[in-house]
């Protein structure tokens, strides 16, 4: 199987990284713009093939799609990162542009692939995406829930003080600092209500610590995290791959589902070797009810901005 991973940065370079030592695909394509730096990634990380055990073919490629032809995954992580005290949204004008044209130039080459979005603001870019390409709403799919869901289920473990394995905890909505809704209600210690064990000001402490935990960790490296991203994208392109019809939060175009139409946001998805082969339709309270609608508001709000960005 076949991967390509444009943006050979932080994130493209850990996700490839983590791709090819956990031998989720055979061959991975790293490209960049800048000349000669996705070569530089790919021929580091597969000096490392004998040390760590895996025979992963990594190629690297200065913005020549024609290497790319024929993926099965394409992963969109081209664009900036934000800087300590800036917002994803703030991305949006720099970004939208480079998503678009590398989408397309994807696209022209790998027909049939499934795309993972990466590039901030996400929610936007996988709707950049999903309506500049004109494809099945399930070959378009935002990655920001595995993360964020990742980090929530990191602060459940140390507010528990219990492996972060036995846990179980998802956070569906907007990929965004005010937009995220972290499920306290359903997270659980193996099967346990977490409320059982954390009182509800320990909780919402863990909700506003997940929300924020990238800006956290933005003001701590002086640019955005990358080895949870870069393990993330890895996890749902091995969702994919190896077809393993998991239950992942995923930003997804929406049409009705969750009350809401003409929008990717972040719901449950069932993903497997067609992309997002279902979503799961969870019943949420009110109160989450009311967070989601909201959620959606400020997604929709940055995706009509779109177009004073693209020209
Ligand atoms: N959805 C999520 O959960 C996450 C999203 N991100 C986003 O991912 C993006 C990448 O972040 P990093 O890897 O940390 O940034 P980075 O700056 O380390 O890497 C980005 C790479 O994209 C390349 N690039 C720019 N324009 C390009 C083009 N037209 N074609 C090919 N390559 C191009 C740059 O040369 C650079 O190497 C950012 O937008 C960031 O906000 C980061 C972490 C998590
Ligand atoms: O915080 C950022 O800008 C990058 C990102 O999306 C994350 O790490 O969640």
């Amino acid at each position: 199987m076949k991967v390509t991973i444009v943006g050979a940065g932080n994130v493209g370079a850990t996700c490839a990284d983590a791709i090819a030592y956990r031998r989720i695909a055979s061959e991975i394509v790293l490209v960049d713009i800048r000349e000669g730096f996705a070569e530089g990634k790919a021929l580091d990380i597969t000096q490392t093939q004998t040390t760590l055990g895996f025979n992963t073919k990594v190629i690297g490629s200065t913005n020549d799609y024609a290497k790319t032809a024929g993926s099965d995954v394409v992963v969109i992580t081209s664009g900036v990162p934000r800087k300590p005290g800036m917002t994803r949204e703030e991305l949006i004008g720099i970004n939208a542009g480079i998503v678009k044209g590398v989408a397309e130039s994807l696209l022209k080459h790998s027909p049939n692939a499934i795309f993972v979005i990466v590039s901030n603001p996400m929610d936007t870019m996988t709707y950049l995406a999903y309506k500049s390409l004109g494809l099945p709403k399930n070959r378009i799919i935002g990655m920001g829930g595995t993360l964020d869901s990742s980090r929530f289920k990191t602060y459940l473990s140390l507010a528990l003080d219990k492996p972060a394995n036995d846990i179980q905890g998802m956070v569906i909505g907007g990929h965004g600092d005010t937009t995220m809704i972290p499920l306290t209600r359903l997270a659980s210690y193996n099967g346990v209500p977490v409320s059982q064990f954390l009182s509800e000001e320990a909780l919402a402490k863990v909700a506003a610590d997940t929300m924020v935990g990238g800006a956290t960790l933005t003001a701590l490296l002086g640019t955005s995290a990358w080895y949870a991203p870069g393990a993330s994208v890895a996890y749902l392109v091995d969702a994919i791959l190896n077809d393993q019809q998991k239950m992942i939060p995923c930003s997804v175009y929406l049409e009705g589902e969750y009350g809401q139409n003409d929008i990717c946001i972040g719901v449950p998805c069932i993903i497997g070797k067609n992309g997002v082969e279902s979503i799961v339709d969870i019943q949420l309270n009110d109160a989450e009810k009311a967070l989601f609608a909201k959620s959606a508001d400020a997604v929709r709000n940055m995706n009509n901005d779109l177009k004073s960005h693209l020209g």
